[in-house]
């Protein structure tokens, strides 16, 4: 395989071990996730070749992927027609030690989440940065270089945030479970998530806005009952935290490596194949 370096080079790293490992030969239903990471997933399907890949049907979580499927020139399918699907390989925007996620930094994690759920087996694949302890630990940093200042008494300062858990709601509601986040559950930071390219909110395949919720580490701790607390919210379509769904997940890692962490039994085991 040829050198890509830094993080692209890792998320391609983790999608082909990933491919490899997991969409094997009698797998025909194959779920597609979103997000920068899944391109290199198809990619390495399609190095399975033409023969195999005829007699399969890839089935999208989103526009993206639907686009990406098309373009690649695979059979497309959706989740109504098969309701089971072999396997569907997705990213992820941080995973913690016990395999539970947060998705939909991409607004795509309502129909990740039922494509994943429809799969026998559901893999991540990511790159080192989103290995995490715990969801919420990993915080994004923005470059000094975004916020010039020439104050010498203010020097440019790397501002870091946490994303926080992303909400789909229906847009009527979506004043009303901002202030219930904020108040109720304890995210006085959650906020509407914005367009870059227009004026005015995110807008889902599904036609919803989202909701980026920060949580503090006390509030997370237990993300399967943050996950039941905010879905009770009226008006909250889906949440992007993703909690005993994955088998696995797969990251690569700065020097060549990738660090698996995978469910065996009732536990969650990591283990790691070094840069060949
Ligand atoms: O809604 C988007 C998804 O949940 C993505 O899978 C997630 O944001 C990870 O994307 P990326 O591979 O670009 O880090």
């Amino acid at each position: 395989m040829s050198q890509l370096p830094g993080i692209e080079g890792a998320k391609r790293l983790a999608a082909y071990t990933a491919v490899d490992k997991h969409i094997l030969p009698h797998h025909k239903i194959i779920g597609i996730g979103s997000g920068s990471t899944v391109p290199y997933v198809v990619e390495r399907i399609m190095q399975q070749g033409t023969e195999l890949n005829k007699a399969r049907i890839f089935i999208p979580t989103g526009f993206q992927s639907k686009e990406l499927i098309i373009e690649a020139g695979l059979n497309l399918g959706d989740v109504d027609q098969h309701l089971t699907i072999d396997v569907t390989i997705d990213g992820a925007d941080e995973v913690d030690a016990q395999l539970n996620c947060i998705k939909g930094g991409g607004a795509c994690h309502l129909r990740e989440k039922v494509i994943a759920e429809a799969a026998k087996t559901f893999i991540i694949v990511a790159d080192y940065r989103k290995n995490s302890e715990y969801l919420g630990k990993n915080v994004r940093s923005l470059s000094p270089d975004l916020f010039p200042t020439n104050n010498p008494f203010f020097p440019p300062l790397t501002i870091q945030f946490v994303h926080g858990v992303p909400i789909e709601v229906v847009p009527f509601a979506y004043a009303k479970v901002l202030q219930n986040l904020r108040s109720v559950l304890g995210s006085p930071n959650a906020s509407l998530r914005m367009a870059k390219a227009k004026a005015g909110p995110v807008v889902t395949d599904n036609a919803n806005f989202v909701i980026d919720a920060p949580f503090s580490r006390d509030l997370i701790k237990d993300p399967s009952s943050l996950l039941t607390k905010i879905k009770l919210l009226t008006g909250v379509v889906e949440v992007g935290l993703f909690c005993n769904i994955a088998q696995a997940a797969y990251f690569g890692n700065q020097d060549g490596s990738v660090t698996i962490k995978r469910v065996e039994g009732a536990k969650v085991i990591e283990e790691s194949i070094p840069a060949s």
